[in-house]
């Protein structure tokens, strides 16, 4: 991780242009949005969550993450207080509630980048307890920043080489060893290009990360954690300030990184993002989780309902209205065969 990425994990973004959308970006959601699972992970991972019951701390047949009784006060409120979560293997998690209701802090203690006053979390078996943000994205699970002013300041291919892992130039005897970075280098050069390639971002390559639009930020966050090679990624709000018609290419992007096997787990706060991809559902609010399960069955669950309408009473469950009637089409085809 980058010196740059503030230690709280809080985020700072600068504003930005609108992107007019594109006949491109609207083929490319297209393509993105009929992907089919292609891993026996991912398919094996439908089928076994259909057979869950949709209850407050499900156990879940493969889990890769387990978190206990997690709980986080800032002074005399508590922001998290999480009995029992298990993330399924090989699935797209969606972590939603409405404002204030404690997924960011959530996300930040169990990638290492907040401490709780209690509770107990582990990561393919593994504890993860007490662990750095680093250690815990060297075990497998990284997160994405929002691009930070620092990060903005660097050209799009710098922030994929500050994301590679063991760059022996970060030590102090290997960087007098020119042969050993210089051969590094390429080879991540080469790996940075060939993940830019996958998101369209290759030719912006030369281009200050702030100069992307608010979609291809969103990109690079997640071009920049595949750098480490990640089994599970975790997602901070990936459609949040994005252009409706790049919504269905992040969508798409986020559905390809499961169906090629790898854990996805996102936090939103707005429903419609998280229903056509998500093939579980936890819902927090005022800290705890209050409903988990298949997307449809959470949107009709009452305390999901009441959380909402609770936190704000304008809150639009679903608009689907910011979906491509053709993609649309196609992601609710794809629920029905579910
Ligand atoms: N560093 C902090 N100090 C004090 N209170 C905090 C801190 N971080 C979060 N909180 C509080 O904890 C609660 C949960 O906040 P959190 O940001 O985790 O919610 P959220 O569900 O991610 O909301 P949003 O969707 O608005 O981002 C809020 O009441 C927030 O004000």
């Amino acid at each position: 991780m980058s010196a740059d990425l503030p230690a709280d994990g809080t985020t700072h973004t600068m504003p930005e242009p609108t992107p007019e959308p594109t006949p491109d970006s609207v083929v490319d959601a297209a393509a993105a949005a009929a992907h089919e699972p292609t891993s026996e992970t991912a398919v094996e991972a439908r089928s076994e969550l259909a057979q869950v019951e949709p209850v407050v701390g499900a156990a879940k047949p493969d889990a890769i993450l387990v978190a206990d009784d997690v709980v986080r006060r800032f002074g005399g409120m508590t922001a998290v207080d999480v009995e029992h979560l298990e993330v399924q293997r090989g699935a797209i998690t969606a972590l939603i509630g409405p404002n204030g209701a404690g997924k960011t802090t959530f996300f930040n203690l169990l990638t290492g980048f907040d401490t709780p006053q209690s509770g107990t979390w582990s990561f393919e078996g593994r504890s993860l307890q007490g662990k750095s943000g680093a250690r815990v994205a060297k075990q497998g699970m990284v997160r994405t920043f929002q691009l930070t002013k620092a990060l903005s300041r660097l050209t799009v291919l710098q922030n994929m080489l500050l994301a590679a892992p063991h760059n022996p130039g970060e030590r102090f005897w290997l960087s007098w060893l020119p042969f050993t970075w210089k051969a590094h280098e390429k080879a991540a050069t080469e790996k940075a290009v060939e993940i830019l390639a996958r998101f369209k971002l290759d030719d912006k390559a030369g281009d200050y990360a702030g100069s992307l639009s608010g979609g291809q930020r969103k990109l690079l966050e997640m071009a920049r954690a595949l750098m480490t090679d990640p089994t599970m990624i975790m997602l901070d709000e990936p459609m949040a300030g994005v252009n409706p018609a790049l919504v269905q290419s992040l969508l798409g992007h986020v559905q390809a990184l499961r169906d090629e096997g790898m854990t996805v787990l996102f936090v939103e706060h707005d429903m419609h993002a998280v229903r056509h991809i998500s093939d579980w559902v936890v819902v927090m609010a005022e800290g705890r989780i209050v409903a988990e399960g298949p997307p449809k069955a959470v949107m009709t669950d009452q305390a999901v309902v009441d959380a909402y309408l609770g936190a704000h009473h304008d809150t639009d469950l679903g608009d689907d209205s910011l979906l491509d009637p053709e993609i649309l089409a196609r992601l609710e085809a794809e629920e029905e065969k579910r």
